[in-house]
């Protein structure tokens, strides 16, 4: 059997005055290519956030790589691009290099020196996002996709087991979103790399991925992606309140 790296049982979290996430059961394995589909709202971030460990689930329970997850030490084998990371200003003054080599330092701790292969660990995390010819070039001066890819190097250069997308296709050209989704399967396939991208799209799922789930407050479906394309556009509707378009 695969092994799980997270698992959920009957998770809950309420803010203040909103319910959040009711009763959610999920399980990724080892190997899995997730895309965890919701609307505005249906709360994503606030699942992102107990699974980072930001957030403290209300009740039931959250394991990660099998250790609860209040136990868990291992943040670094969870890599973890944002949304907002492809946001900087042409002024930004900070090169592709310097970008990706600030994702060693939850590695080497603070004032710790870099490791010796730290170049060489760079250039094949950027080679692993085909943006190895920009090494030099100023974060800033790239498209919003390019930035995207750099920081999902900066990701990839601490050697994540998983790693976390959210939204990471805003930005990014439709004509280009496929080859996106070919380089993430890249890495989960070759380089054995859990995925769970995170997004509010249900079009721009692709079937690079191998699972999809549906939440808005509790989760409506989770199964191979398969299956979910024998799933009315009618029935997804229902689940997320608003009209889908599933293209294929
Ligand atoms: N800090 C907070 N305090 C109070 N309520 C919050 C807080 N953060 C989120 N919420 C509410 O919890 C619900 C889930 O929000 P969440 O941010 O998890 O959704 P989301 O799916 O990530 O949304 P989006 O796609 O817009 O980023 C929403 O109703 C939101 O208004």
């Amino acid at each position: 059997m695969k092994k799980p790296l997270i698992e959920l049982k009957d998770v809950s979290f309420q803010y203040e005055y909103t319910q959040a996430l009711k009763n959610i059961s999920l399980r990724v394995n080892e190997g899995d290519f997730l895309a965890l589909i919701g609307q505005n709202g249906s709360g994503k971030s606030t699942l992102l956030k107990l699974i980072l460990g930001l957030l403290k689930p209300m009740s039931g329970e959250i394991k990660l790589f099998g250790e609860q997850a209040s136990h868990f030490k291992h943040r670094e084998w969870i890599g973890y691009v944002s949304q907002k990371s492809n946001a900087f200003n042409s002024g930004f003054p900070a090169t592709v290099e310097e970008v990706v080599k600030s994702g060693l330092s939850q590695k080497v701790g603070l004032f710790k020196r870099y490791p010796k292969d730290a170049d060489i660990l760079v250039k094949s995390a950027l080679k692993d996002v085909g943006m190895d010819k920009f090494l030099k070039r100023n974060i800033g001066q790239l498209s919003g996709g390019q930035q995207q890819r750099v920081f999902i190097a900066r990701a990839l250069v601490s050697d994540p087991k998983l790693l976390i997308l959210d939204e990471p296709t805003v930005g990014i050209d439709r004509e280009n979103v496929q080859a996106f989704y070919d380089m993430l399967a890249h890495l989960n396939k070759h380089h054995n790399m859990t995925m769970i991208l995170v997004t509010h799209d249900v079009d721009t799922v692709s079937d690079r991925v191998s699972h999809v789930a549906c939440l808005n407050q509790s989760i409506h479906f989770h199964g191979y992606k398969n299956d979910f394309d024998t799933i009315s556009e009618e029935q997804i509707a229902s689940w997320n309140g608003h009209s889908v378009r599933k293209i294929h």
